[in-house]
């Protein structure tokens, strides 16, 4: 058994950005605590607890309302913790679930009863076995009115998985951009290849998130304060200001030696959101229309 790994600050700043009354936090995780959730024997990584205590006093330190729970790989398809943190959260939160994709319509309902309101589906090889994309599509074509999908790639596959996206009934949420070079600036061939997606389908939303995780000094980049993501991210929102949903992805799953500041991620907002009106569809409008459209 590995050692419990500690992935996130302890003691992040006050951001210097104030988030708008109401924004939401839409992408963040819970671990644990794990003897009442243990873990799946095919987790990647084994995090020390970061229950819904931690995640909604830091959701007030940095100012914002509610949060958008996505269930991390290390849970496997057993999806306790994130209701768990929902159920607790006073309405406060809503999440994203990830299924084993046999599941009963049954189920389905059970989870949009305890506040989901999209299914993950993780192709990164770190992460997960298998992504079975012919099962993700027979479950995507039976999910819950008003659900969406949330998908996890890197760029080197986004060709690969057009067709499979092409194939998805109900509107998808790219985590972190498809994990862009942002390196390579605005016009990059990496951003250039995601702005073809989004061009695609209206549909089609995107997280533009993780600025520790894409100009990371360990990935090349040049970490905090992450200018390269600045750089490369805030044309993007600029250009499509109606599919864009904002997240600290706290714990930051496998960020042990690089642990990311959260009050300074959320001094990256302005830096990518200039305006108020964009700043007010990022962080409120765009995933209140997502999570709390019912
Ligand atoms: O949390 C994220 O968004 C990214 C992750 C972890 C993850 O997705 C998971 O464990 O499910 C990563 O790149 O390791």
């Amino acid at each position: 058994m590995p050692d419990r790994i500690t992935s996130w600050h302890p003691s992040p700043s006050k951001p210097a950005y104030t988030p708008p009354p109401g924004a939401v936090d839409a992408h963040c995780h819970v671990f644990g605590p794990m003897a009442e959730f243990p873990f799946s024997p095919k987790a990647k990584y084994l995090p020390e607890d970061a229950g819904p205590d931690k995640l909604f006093a830091l959701r007030d330190h940095l100012g914002f309302s509610k949060n958008v729970i996505v269930q991390a790989s290390c849970h496997g398809t057993d999806n306790s913790a994130t209701l768990d943190a929902i159920a607790k959260s006073d309405g406060k939160a809503r999440g994203v679930a990830v299924v084993d994709p046999d599941t009963s319509d049954a189920d389905l309902a059970k989870l949009h009863d305890g506040g989901i309101r999209g299914i993950r589906f993780n192709f990164l090889k770190r992460l997960v076995d298998n992504a079975p994309k012919d099962k993700f599509l027979e479950v995507a074509n039976r999910l819950p009115e008003g659900w969406h999908v949330v998908i996890y790639f890197e760029a080197d596959i986004l060709e690969e998985m057009k067709p499979f996206m092409a194939a998805i009934p109900v509107p998808i949420v790219i985590d972190h951009m498809g994990r862009p070079d942002v390196t390579q600036g605005p016009d990059g061939p990496d951003m250039r290849a995601f702005r073809a997606l989004l061009d695609s389908r209206e549909d089609i939303w995107f997280k533009p998130t993780c600025p520790d995780r894409l100009d990371a000094i360990k990935e090349g980049g040049r970490g905090d304060p992450w200018d390269n993501f600045a750089a490369a991210v805030a044309p993007l929102v600029a250009d499509y200001p109606d599919r864009c949903i904002w997240g600290t992805d706290w714990p930051h799953p496998n960020m042990a030696d690089e642990v990311p500041d959260d009050g300074h991620l959320v001094d990256m907002i302005p830096r990518i959101a200039p305006t108020d009106e964009l700043q007010q569809k990022l962080l409120v409008e765009n995933p209140n229309r997502l999570y709390w459209s019912d």
